[in-house]
């Protein structure tokens, strides 16, 4: 059987797949596949190991009907029309777990950053202006019991927590749709409202996934009701914060700072003025970027093509509805 991969993943993926037998193709042309050219290597291979950059709509999964599994290297699939998948009776199986720490890291790195203006300051020393030492100047802000907002407290949002806890003894505020036992019980979270989460934040972190009911949600009208003093950390998606919106909080000072690992678009273009803002921070999307993360993702990926592909259900299946049109798919 024959798997198509969308991109060069690392190793422990590629091995796990060529040791069961699988005969393995893979982009590696230095741009991303347009999705004609997805369809068309889709269609002679029998699963597709794809990205979350890969647009997985209705038309893509509908002349893809024949795979027999699709793995996405990711954990978000706000790409992917589930209902779609389910419909065609195609599995998808995403990357849950392995990245969550490598993303609150990122996460956490930003909020330090932010607080403390650092990736400003490191543009003025490459600009030749370091400046004199003047005990006014350059102030940052601390964290130390300050109080963490988190909106969408899931995985990513939980490993955040047990830092901003940890190292600061931040209060963890929560807004979910239901109540997250854990945090509660191991971080003594308090699940809020979204309107008390806006109020009582002093670091407010986006963890939810992106969905019609979070895209745009970080627009003006909700930036106005956050502290003056806060930051904003979004590492989550870039369609659920407005950027026009965002850049006029950061210039007007209805928030202290931001922090993105995400944009809309990405990349973001060189000139977008979020760079040059002192109390701005943006990353390219490095959320799972390190080598223990990306071995695990590519590890996942690979065995639910190999379950896909065995017939067996997925271990981290998106839509495990589709197993209930088919009795005959085996644990
Ligand atoms: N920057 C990166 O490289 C990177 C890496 C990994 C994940 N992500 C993003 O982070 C997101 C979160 O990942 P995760 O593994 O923590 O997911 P998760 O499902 O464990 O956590 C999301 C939480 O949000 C809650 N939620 C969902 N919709 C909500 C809504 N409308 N209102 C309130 N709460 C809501 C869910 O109940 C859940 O608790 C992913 O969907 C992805 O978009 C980004
Ligand atoms: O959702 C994810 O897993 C990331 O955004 C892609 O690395």
């Amino acid at each position: 059987m024959k798997v198509f991969v969308s991109r060069l993943i690392p190793d422990t993926g590629l091995q796990l797949l060529q040791q069961a037998g699988l005969q393995t193709t893979v982009w590696t042309e230095d741009r991303q596949i347009t999705q004609q050219e997805l369809i068309e290597q889709a269609k002679q291979h029998d699963a597709l190991l794809c990205m979350g950059s890969d647009k997985m709509d209705a038309h893509f999964l509908t002349q893809c009907q024949h795979l027999k599994v699709i793995a996405q290297f990711s954990v978000g699939y706000d790409n992917v029309d589930v209902a779609a998948s389910t419909r065609l009776g195609i599995p998808f199986g995403n990357t849950p777990d392995v990245l969550s720490d490598a993303t609150a890291d990122v996460a956490f790195l930003l909020m330090l950053a932010v607080s403390r203006k650092a990736f400003y300051m490191h543009k003025r020393i490459i600009s030749g202006d370091w400046g004199t030492y003047r005990p006014t100047l350059n102030l940052g802000v601390e964290l130390k019991n300050k109080t963490l907002g988190i909106f969408g407290l899931g995985r990513i949002g939980m490993e955040l927590a047990r830092r901003c806890r940890g190292a600061y003894n931040m209060k963890v505020i929560y807004h979910n749709r239901s109540h997250n036992v854990q945090a509660e019980q191991e971080l003594q979270a308090q699940r809020v409202s979204f309107e008390e989460l806006l109020a009582q934040s002093d670091v407010l972190s986006v963890h939810v996934a992106l969905s019609p009911e979070t895209e745009g949600k970080f627009n003006a009208d909700v930036f106005r009701k956050m502290k003056p003093s806060s930051i904003f950390i979004n590492t989550a998606r870039g369609k659920i914060h407005q950027e026009q919106d965002l850049i006029q909080a950061l210039n007007e000072g209805w928030i202290w700072g931001a922090g993105l690992d995400v944009t809309n678009p990405e990349p973001m273009k060189p000139d977008n003025p979020l760079l040059s803002m002192p109390n701005a921070a943006v990353l390219p999307h490095i959320g799972s970027a390190t080598v223990q993360a990306r071995n695990d993702m590519a590890r996942l990926a690979a065995m639910n093509i190999i379950a896909g592909l065995h017939g067996k259900r997925l271990p981290h299946c998106i839509n495990p509805e589709v197993y209930k049109k088919d009795k005959s798919i085996s644990n």
